[in-house]
């Protein structure tokens, strides 16, 4: 079961792993004409109502498929105004085919007969609304009809994630839908699952396509896409300035930083973007915690951890801090480890190395499947996610795996781990956490890539913080 948000995902990520969209356009038009054929009608009246969308491209593909039995294609709208090229591209092709096509600039020039075989391929996944015209006509055409209708993907005009159908929508006889079957068909009692060649690692492997998640409203205002707040430093000052600089070169509105007073200046020395907050002391520590609290309320992702160190007390507050906290977290480096002996209602992506991850309990592994079992068993036991870096990162809940490959061994240098951090406290401020960390690992792998591009050797964190928004606008290394 995949919803239409996860399929446009999966859809993209396979044609970035090579298998190439006309293709998946082929296998789909090809399973719904054997669907046709299946009927075993003896030459049988067949029409084909295609919309302008890939909706419409697997129909005219069926079509040609189906170009034996001279079925009549009618095309919703002016060949100009078809949205793909790989739907006009087929387009093409049934008119070089010759094959019989009505161009619908107008509903009232639509006239379908009494075909016995109708293939609707008027609207698919990317319908938003009620059907407009001449879509909606074309729907009431379709079931006034006594024919057998086969929808393509989805009945056109029904909500696939919900099985809502806000206006008309087409009651088919038969749905023909790709790669998995949808939230919304659930009720429908003849669908037909078709595989159209999009691997399995389409889906586990994360892609280009994970940034569809990032897309932004254009009304956004200040704040829509996240506050973060930097818990972090006292040993170490750099971590947290480049945590925070991640965490707003990935698209959070607002970093701020608390961090002991001693180097409050030193990590606000690094960047004029960030929010800069001193504690008392030399360390964190529990006096602390209050205070880290207060600050937290107002934020929608805290980021625990970087350059904090592991000194008594400050692993005291860490765990007084998340059995007080209840909202979203990034727990990194030294804080890891202070989680497997607290209960907390707090939701966290936890971003271990390989090291702190055997802290955990995780056990280590000869290959990244075994890396992948044993991850998934330690993110189950602690109810949280677990974003396990390595060659490949491993993404985890204990329920869903996803594995991200981009990244390279230059990105052993020290402060990437920061940098992820930042960038998942973004991510993490929209998303679910599998899928905010899914994102944070491709995007910081991304930026290590395209940074080490123009390099080569001596990559530095503070390198990705300059990559980061092209990796976000979808540049690939
Ligand atoms: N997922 C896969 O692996 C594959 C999916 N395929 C097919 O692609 C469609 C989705 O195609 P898309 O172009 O995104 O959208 P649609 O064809 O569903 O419709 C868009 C089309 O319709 C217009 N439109 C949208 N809402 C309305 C409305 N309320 N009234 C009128 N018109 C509307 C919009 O303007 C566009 O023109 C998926 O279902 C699969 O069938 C691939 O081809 C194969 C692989
Ligand atoms: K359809």
């Amino acid at each position: 079961m995949i919803d239409s948000t996860e399929m446009a995902i999966v859809d993209r990520n396979a044609v970035a792993l090579g298998v190439r969209e006309t293709n998946l356009m082929e296998s789909a038009g090809n399973a719904v004409a054997r669907a046709v054929r299946d009927l075993d009608l003896d030459t049988p009246e067949i029409a084909v109502l295609a919309g302008r969308g890939n909706n419409g491209g697997d129909a005219l593909t069926a079509a040609r498929f189906l170009a034996d039995l001279n079925p009549t294609v009618h095309l919703l709208g002016h060949p100009d105004r078809i949205r793909s090229a790989v739907t006009r591209e087929k387009y093409d092709a049934l008119q070089s085919a010759e094959v019989a096509t009505n161009v619908i600039r107008d509903a009232s020039a639509l006239s379908i007969g009494e075909p016995e075989v109708i293939i609707d391929g008027v609207l698919g996944t990317g319908v938003s609304g009620t059907p407009r015209e001449p879509e909606r006509t074309a729907i009431q055409a379709i079931n006034d009809t006594e024919a057998t209708v086969i929808s393509v993907d989805v009945p056109s005009g029904m909500d696939v994630d919900t099985g809502e159908r806000p206006g008309v929508s087409v009651v088919a006889d038969q749905i023909i839908t790709f790669h998995d079957t949808k939230p919304g068909l659930a009720d429908h009692e003849n669908v037909t699952v078709a595989n159209i060649g999009i691997p399995p690692a389409a889906e586990r492997f994360t892609g280009p396509g994970d940034l569809q998640r990032l897309t932004r409203p254009t009304d956004a205002h200040k704040g829509d896409f996240g506050r973060v707040l930097v818990v972090g430093g006292g040993p170490y000052t750099g971590a947290p300035a480049l945590a925070a600089q991640a965490a707003l070169r990935a698209g959070a509105d607002l970093a701020t930083v608390l961090t002991p007073e001693p180097v409050a200046d030193q990590v606000q020395g690094f960047s004029e973007d960030l929010i800069v907050r001193g504690l008392p002391g030399a360390r964190i520590e529990p006096t602390h915690v209050s205070t880290i609290l207060e600050a937290a309320a107002d934020q929608d992702v805290l980021i625990l951890g970087p350059g904090l160190g592991a000194a008594d007390p400050t692993r005291e507050a860490v765990g007084q801090l998340l059995e007080a906290y209840e909202g979203k977290a990034v727990v990194d480096a030294d804080a890891i480890s202070v989680v497997s002996a607290v209960e907390t209602d707090a939701s966290l992506i936890l971003t271990p190395h390989r090291g702190e991850f055997e802290g955990l309990g995780g056990e280590s592994a000869d290959d990244r499947d075994g890396w992948a079992t044993s991850a998934g068993r330690v993110a189950a036991d602690l109810g949280q996610t677990l974003l396990l870096k390595g060659p490949h990162d491993v993404i985890t809940d204990g329920d869903r795996t996803r594995i991200n490959r981009t990244g390279n061994p230059g990105m052993t240098v020290g402060g990437t781990g920061d940098v992820l951090a930042g960038v998942t406290g973004a991510t993490f401020a929209t998303l679910d956490p599998v899928p905010a960390a899914a994102v944070a690992a491709y995007l910081t792998g991304m930026a290590g890539d395209l940074a080490a591009e123009s390099r080569n050797g001596g990559l530095l964190a503070s390198d990705l913080l300059g990559t980061l928004p092209s990796a976000l606008g979808g540049e690939q290394a």
